[in-house]
């Protein structure tokens, strides 16, 4: 094991926007309602090792893309600790280091449409002075080469591109700051099924090419399943399970992981049968107490409601938050 990437306790909470006349009361002393809050994301606790792929899954809304956000250093925390190659890096600096990139769902929104992709894919590079104009061309040459383009687009605009091309666009640009580690957020979600299988073999091939380490965001199972070598899941916030990508498919132990994989009907391995995860997410701004799973898992008990579980070893290198493990 050798950790690349570790996070100790990080959390982010989101104060709501509240109306100016309540603002001005609490400021006044007027009213002591407490500010709303969202907690987005509660006490993280991940180590990521070097050369993995880990897959962070969960329903819309628990959290995974302000997790990471934080760990891209793209979010301030708003406590907890992040450690990169094994030291601290400050938070206070969003900017603060060229190693983590991140790659978003959305190729049409992340690329500047009044750029060509030359343009595109040097101007971090030229900024932080990793290339000479006079390289450029090469420079650019080079990485879409890597990511599978021909040297000949360099001088296009984005919008002459397919949605997976301008994927690949998109990579390059990660790419061109010579990245340690790469945070893809839902970044093949907004592909057809065909092409997503195309660039998740780039990413797999880049990982090997470029010996990148990868947190891989997805709700979808079949992605992560294809592409991940462990899998965290998160729920409202928190992390319930955590195990190798084999044993989360074939012996999931939280009910809500065994609800989603009940859940998702295209998954090659499917040794298990559970029922579809019940109910909507409930509100980060209201959990419920105890295990927050609680109103939606078919094998609560009272003390579920009451006494959040932990995240505890269930065997070796999986991680489960469940009561039930405490009736074996
Ligand atoms: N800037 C913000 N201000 C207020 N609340 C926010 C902000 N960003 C995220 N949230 C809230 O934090 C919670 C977690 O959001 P997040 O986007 O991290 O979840 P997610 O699992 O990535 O969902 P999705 O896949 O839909 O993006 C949600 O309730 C969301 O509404």
């Amino acid at each position: 094991m050798n950790p690349i990437l570790e996070t100790r306790n990080l959390s982010k909470s989101f104060g709501l926007k509240q109306s100016t006349v309540r603002r001005a009361a609490r400021s006044l002393g007027l009213s002591n309602q407490p500010e709303k809050k969202v907690y987005a994301v509660n006490d993280l606790s991940l180590t990521i090792n070097k050369g993995e792929v880990l897959g962070l899954v969960g329903e819309s809304g628990c959290g995974k893309s302000t997790a990471g956000r934080m760990i891209a250093g793209l979010l301030p925390p708003t406590s907890g600790e992040i450690a990169f190659e094994g030291k601290p890096v400050d938070s206070s600096q969003p900017s603060r280091h060229l190693e983590t990139q991140m790659v978003f769902q959305n190729p049409y929104a992340s690329l500047n449409p009044r750029l060509r992709v030359d343009q595109l894919i040097s101007e971090a590079a030229l900024y932080h002075k990793l290339v000479e104009k006079r390289d450029v061309p090469s420079f650019v040459a080079a990485l879409l080469k890597q990511v599978g383009l021909d040297a000949s687009y360099a001088s296009r605009y984005p919008h002459q591109f397919s949605g997976g091309q301008r994927q690949r666009i998109a990579i390059a640009r990660a790419l061109s700051l010579n990245p340690k580690f790469v945070v893809c957020d839902e970044a093949v979600s907004a592909l057809d099924v065909s092409v997503q299988a195309q660039v998740l073999n780039l990413f797999m091939d880049l990982r090997e090419s470029k010996e990148l380490t990868y947190l891989f965001i997805s709700h979808n199972l079949a992605v992560v399943e294809y592409i991940a070598d462990r899998v965290a899941i998160m729920y409202l916030g928190r992390v319930v399970e955590l195990a190798d990508t084999q044993a989360i498919f074939t012996s999931p132990n939280h009910p809500y992981t065994q609800a989603l994989i009940a859940d998702a009907p295209r998954l090659q391995v499917k040794m298990v049968e559970h029922r579809p995860v019940q109910g909507e997410l409930p509100s980060p701004l209201n959990p419920p107490s105890g295990c927050t799973f609680h109103p939606r898992c078919p094998r609560a008990m009272p003390r579920c409601a009451s006494e959040r579980p932990m995240l505890r070893k269930v065997a070796e290198g999986h991680f489960s938050a469940c009561h039930l493990n405490d009736l074996s």
